[in-house]
């Protein structure tokens, strides 16, 4: 995000009396206190492995798993997160793009999760996506009239073709796309991307929708326009009554655009609070990794406090806390295990260099065994040529050396066993997200899931 966009807010119009008062950035957090339009509780969205050339049994990538959240009328909601969070199937889940595997998605009385599609098609006037690339979302062998005009033919919401021009004429002005005439008849190669971005956004409106979900939907465009479809974006929600779930894994975006910001890990939500706590007071470590990654463009070449590390596997994700791995904080709670133990012997390689990797990774028989997760006891099996207590010295050493590492707040006892190493990690616990107590604004509380913020 380049510049700030303008927040002036759109005068009140004849078909949305309740242009409302500033609450966040979108401007009407407060203004529909208590007024739910979503409830999402317990959801999850597994997508069976079939095949391929690891066979996994019933094994699944946990794209959400167990997300509940309350989206109020005529706010907008920030889904942020890297890339992997589950920020994409959660946005197509809740238009019902994407099936439920369990939980519920309470809509105007009706749950989404559970329907059929004849039984949504209705309803997907109501619910409308807006997705990345807005060039893909255009049929190239469509003019802007017929494209923008369709959903009013799917739904049968006019009668002839001289209603549904004009119709399709009022909301490309609507969008800023102005005069209408002279993008009518044009296909979506004659367009920059921030006007093929304002005709999908009259597409998705034309309809006249309640909820949109937006993915991405400034990223592919050039900086200098970011702002002003943001801005565009935040008129039609006033104008139209219109509330938004945005997905994006740029904070700083987020900041300008949503009243309140979901921080998305591995498929799950580890903190959710209104866009100014979230950016005053981050409780969750990954949710402070994320804002210490914001690139600052008055610092160009400041390293960034990026997390160590990678989104883990969504088909077995780490014991208790998923960040646990990659959290400079983490605690003996948090879910370490064996393949924690692996990772961390890879970390003190990288830095002891390939003479100590080869020497030191030949002492284990079993490499496989430090890549195992779960137990909270695991025996780790010396190699042919060495001792358990030879693996146990080297632990002890490599402890020496990364000391600071969280990992070992977890390791309880390490001592040869039966001509093994014994290894036993602390009791596991997986933080659920909870109200945090004591924030400034009662109706949109912070909730985090985190051992440390109680
Ligand atoms: N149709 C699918 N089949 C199998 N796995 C999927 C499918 N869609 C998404 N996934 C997986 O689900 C996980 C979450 O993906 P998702 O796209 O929702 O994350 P995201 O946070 O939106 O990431 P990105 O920012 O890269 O889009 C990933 O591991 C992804 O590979």
């Amino acid at each position: 995000m380049p510049t700030k966009p303008d927040m002036r807010k759109a005068a009140p119009t004849a078909d949305s009396p309740a242009a409302a008062p500033s609450g966040g950035p979108g401007g009407t957090l407060d203004s529909n206190r208590g007024e739910t339009l979503v409830e999402v509780t317990g959801l999850k969205v597994h997508f069976p492995l079939r095949g391929g050339l690891f066979q996994r049994g019933a094994a699944a990538v946990k794209a959400v798993d167990g997300v509940s959240f309350t989206l109020r009328k005529g706010e907008v909601l920030g889904l942020v997160g890297e890339s992997g969070s589950g920020k994409t199937t959660l946005g197509r889940t809740l238009l019902g793009l994407n099936r439920a595997t369990g939980g519920s998605i309470r809509y105007r009385g009706r749950d989404l999760a559970t329907l059929k599609e004849s039984q949504l098609r209705p309803m997907r006037r109501r619910l409308q996506m807006i997705f990345q690339d807005p060039h893909a979302s255009l049929n190239p062998t469509m003019d802007i009239a017929t494209a923008v005009g369709h959903p009013l033919l799917v739904h049968r919401l006019v009668t002839d073709r001289e209603e549904r021009r004009r119709k399709v004429a009022e909301t490309l002005e609507r969008v800023g796309l102005s005069p209408a005439e002279l993008f009518m008849d044009k296909y979506p190669s004659d367009l920059s991307g921030g006007q093929k971005q304002r005709a999908v956004m009259a597409r998705a409106i034309i309809a006249g929708p309640e909820l949109l979900v937006a993915d991405e939907p400034i990223s592919m465009l050039d900086m200098s326009v970011r702002a002003k479809i943001l801005q565009l974006f935040l008129d039609l929600k006033n104008d139209l009554d219109l509330t938004y779930v945005y997905v994006t894994h740029d904070l700083a975006s987020a900041k300008f655009f949503c009243d309140r910001i979901a921080i998305m890990y591995l498929g799950r939500i580890v903190e959710i609070g209104t866009t100014a706590e979230i950016f005053a007071n981050p409780r969750h470590p990954y949710t402070k990794a994320l804002l210490g990654a914001i690139p600052d463009p008055e610092k160009a070449g400041v390293p960034r406090n990026l997390p160590r590390g990678e989104v883990p596997d969504a088909v077995l994700p780490p014991l208790g806390c998923a960040f646990h791995p990659r959290c400079p904080v983490a605690v003996a709670s948090c879910g370490w295990e064996a393949r924690d133990l692996g990772a961390l012997l890879e970390r003190h390689w990288l830095v002891a260099g390939e003479d100590a990797r080869v020497a030191e990774s030949a002492m284990f028989g079993r490499p496989e065994e430090l890549g195992v997760a779960g137990p909270r006891q695991i025996l780790l099996t010396p190699a042919k040529q060495t001792t358990a207590a030879q693996v146990v010295d080297l632990l002890r050493r490599v402890r020496e050396k990364t000391a600071d590492d969280p990992f070992w707040r977890g390791v309880t006892e390490c001592e040869v066993r039966g001509g093994k190493v014994y290894i036993a990690f602390a009791e596991a616990s997986d933080p659920r997200l909870r109200v945090v107590a004591a924030t400034a604004n009662t109706e949109a509380p912070v909730s985090v899931a985190c051992h440390l913020v109680e």
